[in-house]
């Protein structure tokens, strides 16, 4: 039996899961294993009496609360890996140096990540960590999918390029999609909408992805809690040249006053639709923005892929909102795209096909699992 340890730490939390794994591996479509602890420290940094002050106090007391002895590894989950890191890997100086080289391409994320890894490693001398990468999934991206339209040189030489994000839950929502459907992963063709905090759609061709909303970092596509998703560039340049506003501050404005936050005055979607049902206007138009902005991926997705057999709703708002999901979703039905009200309402938490039984397209929804899938790919790398 192997335990595993794997961390997510955010820029202002720290979420961690302690797994034990039976012997002989386990396959990974198949629901986690036993989880012996987990738990979410948040506010981290944050100046109220009780926060912790930083990732090193909070991983620090959480790890004094947990059954670490014969720990086999801790797995760490990282977002940016550039185009450095296809595939998981074992923690050294050189490993994180390059995860340092990539804070500028995701300064909400790699700094909290790192910070994560350095921790643990002190913590835990000799017990080996594990970086998984959000970006790993997407390297099979091709060059037309991943190659943005500008200057081949400066693109090149300034690494920029659609990295794409949250792979390791397009990964297991995908092959969890496949199996829900009793059908191999290398036949099918899903579009997953992983909708949380952070929201990305990726096309998935047998099992690879083959497109991804977010780019270079995870600002990109769809509309989010605090992010604008897409948006005209030249927006950023009348903001700075016209309305005086620096670069830090447009930077600011689209990561943290965008997205639901910007039009509505909430990032959490369960606030946000009960606003909409008092009739709450700037809630409605909130909502409509955000559905219209995943069915145009749907749609592009759709066409990209050439055949499409199901599409597949995870994360805290994909699981938990009918209502956004008969939203994205309205009116494909000449796409072969149904979703059923009765089954897309009910009081299910597994995975499950929303649609109607003879539908060309299984609508799904289907609960992500970051955390097992960081684990599962942790012992691939250690064992
Ligand atoms: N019952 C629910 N109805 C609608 N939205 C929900 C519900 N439960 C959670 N959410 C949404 O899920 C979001 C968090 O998603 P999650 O995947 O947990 O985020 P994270 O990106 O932090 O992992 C919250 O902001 C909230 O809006
Ligand atoms: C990459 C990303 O957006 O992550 P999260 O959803 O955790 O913010
Ligand atoms: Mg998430």
């Amino acid at each position: 039996m192997s335990r595993v340890l794997v961390l997510n730490c955010g820029s202002s939390s720290l979420k961690y899961r302690l797994f034990d794994v039976p012997a002989g591996g386990v396959d990974p479509a198949d629901p986690a294993p036993v989880v012996v602890a987990s738990g979410t420290v948040e506010r981290i940094g944050e100046s109220e009496p009780g926060a912790p002050k930083d990732h090193a106090e909070a991983l620090a007391a959480a790890m004094a609360e947990l059954p670490l002895d014969g720990l086999t590894a801790v797995g760490h989950r990282v977002v940016h890996g550039g185009l450095t890191f296809t595939a998981p890997a074992l923690v050294d100086d050189a490993v994180l140096a390059a995860i340092a080289d990539l804070v500028p391409l995701a300064p909400l994320h790699n700094p909290a990540n790192l910070a994560g890894i350095q921790v643990a490693r002190s913590l835990l001398p000799g017990v080996p960590q594990v970086a998984v990468f959000d970006t790993a999934f997407h390297r099979t991206l091709s060059p037309a999918a991943s190659t943005y339209a500008i200057d081949a040189e400066t693109a090149e030489r300034y690494g920029i390029h659609r990295y794409g994000f949250h792979g390791t839950s397009h990964a297991i929502v995908s092959r969890r999609t496949a199996a829900l459907l009793g059908r191999p992963v290398e036949e099918v063709n899903t579009i997953t909408l992983h909708l949380g905090n952070g929201a990305s759609a990726c096309a998935v061709e047998g099992g690879r992805s083959v497109g991804t909303s977010m780019g270079l970092s995870p600002l990109e596509g769809l509309v989010m809690g605090t992010r604008s998703g897409d948006l005209d560039p030249a927006i950023i340049f009348h903001l700075h040249r016209v309305a005086g506003m620096p670069l830090d501050e447009i930077d600011e404005l689209l990561n943290r006053r965008s997205g639901l936050v910007g039009l509505a005055g909430v990032n959490d979607m369960r606030v946000l639709l009960a606003k909409r049902a008092t009739g709450d206007r700037a809630a409605a138009l909130a909502f409509e923005v955000y559905c219209r902005r995943i069915r145009s991926y749907v749609g592009a997705y759709y066409a990209d892929l050439g055949r499409l057999d199901a599409i597949t709703f995870t994360a805290g708002v994909g699981e938990n909102a009918p209502a956004v999901r008969a939203g994205a979703l309205a009116g494909l039905d000449r796409l072969g795209i149904v979703v059923d009200p009765a089954r897309n309402e009910a009081a299910e938490c597994g995975a499950r096909v929303i649609s109607p039984p003879e539908s060309p397209v299984a609508v799904c929804v289907v609960p992500t699992d970051e955390e097992w899938e960081i684990a599962t790919q942790t012992l691939g790398v250690v064992a």
